[in-house]
């Protein structure tokens, strides 16, 4: 059956924007290949607001920043590089989906909001860098990257070594009231893009600091604050699956919220890559049990439509 006239948080992967090539074409291509699948949404009566990653992006903008840096043309801070993702990827985006909504003739506006997500400066996290960031290295670059600086280096889910920064829990967004009245109004957003520019709260004022927020766990707060009916992580696999990768691996449709945590107990999950969407979708559903959350691929959009595909995380019955 397909469901209509939904508000859906829809969070973008790592390969709907950058897979090996990191120019600029090269993601703009693969935004337009991605905007193909999002207008589904739109053509199917839905209200959609897009997140999506930075890690690649800004990981790669840093060390730009780093080699070019001098007196007259210094380095940005890493909010700020946040801030830059946000509005290349969203002006990529905002190009893609203007781009597929006049082919099809859809009369709708697609815009990018520079979005701060507020953090809590004593998070645990500042003092545990652990989001990858940037390309992989090999170990024994890694070692050398470590010894000639201060940053910090992880193995990175056995895909290589990455660099790795601090990333707090979002705690709020400062213009979620905004980006409601926009989708309210039909206009399709794009927004907490990379997760959102981390920023505290002292004295009244708003300060950015040095780190990188996970966008699963912004699309959550997300989601949480707009009161969306539906959370989608889009990722590379159709499912979440327990037991991945081995003879017996299971795929996991419809999971309740206490079945997930049961699995999560039971390191299912793969840190840094599955768990976080598994841990976002849990926190949606809980705090807000009349919306549901599914974890999916873009190309199992049709899934998403009906419902009936991915896997859906539901709030325990009462
Ligand atoms: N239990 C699991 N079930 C399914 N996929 C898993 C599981 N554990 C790890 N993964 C891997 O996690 C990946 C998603 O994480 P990642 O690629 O880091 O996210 P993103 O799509 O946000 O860039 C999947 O494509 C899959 O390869
Ligand atoms: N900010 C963030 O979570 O980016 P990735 O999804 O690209 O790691």
């Amino acid at each position: 059956m397909e469901m209509k006239n939904r508000k859906i948080v829809v969070a973008l992967g790592g390969n709907a924007i950058l897979s090996t090539d990191a120019s600029a074409q090269a993601q703009q291509d693969a935004l337009k290949s991605t905007a193909e699948y999002l207008v589904k949404f739109i053509e199917n009566g839905d209200d959609i607001i897009i997140s999506h990653g930075n890690g690649p992006q800004v990981g790669n903008l840093l060390l730009q920043q780093e080699a070019a840096n001098s007196e007259k043309n210094p380095a940005m801070p890493l909010d700020t590089c946040v801030a830059m993702t946000q509005g290349s990827i969203g002006y990529w985006l905002q190009n893609a989906m203007d781009q597929v909504l006049s082919d099809r003739q859809l009369d709708k506006e697609v815009v990018s909001l520079v979005t701060q997500v507020v953090v809590d400066e004593n998070d645990a996290a500042f003092k545990n860098p652990s989001k990858p960031i940037g390309p992989f290295l090999t170990q024994e670059e890694a070692e050398k990257e470590m010894q000639q600086s201060d940053a910090v280096f992880k193995e990175d889910a056995g895909r290589g070594w990455r660099k790795v920064v601090p990333s707090p829990k979002p705690v709020s967004i400062k213009e979620h009231k905004v980006i409601d009245q926009l989708v309210e109004a039909g206009v399709i957003t794009v927004t907490v893009g990379g997760g959102g520019i981390p920023v505290v709260q002292r004295n009244g004022q708003v300060e950015g600091v040095e780190a990188v927020i996970d966008k699963d766990f912004a699309s959550q707060k997300l989601a949480e604050l707009v009161k969306a009916d539906l959370l989608v992580v889009l990722t590379g696999v159709d499912n979440v699956y327990v037991n991945y990768n081995k003879p017996d691996q299971k795929k996991l449709e419809t999971v309740s919220v206490s079945e997930m945590k049961q699995y999560i107990k039971e390191d299912q999950f793969a840190a840094g890559s599955m768990l976080p969407k598994v841990e976002a979708a849990i926190q949606f559903v809980e705090g807000y049990p009349e919306g549901k959350a599914i974890i999916t691929s873009l190309e199992n959009i049709q899934g998403v439509l009906t419902e009936e595909g991915g896997t859906i995380i539901t709030a325990d019955k009462a």
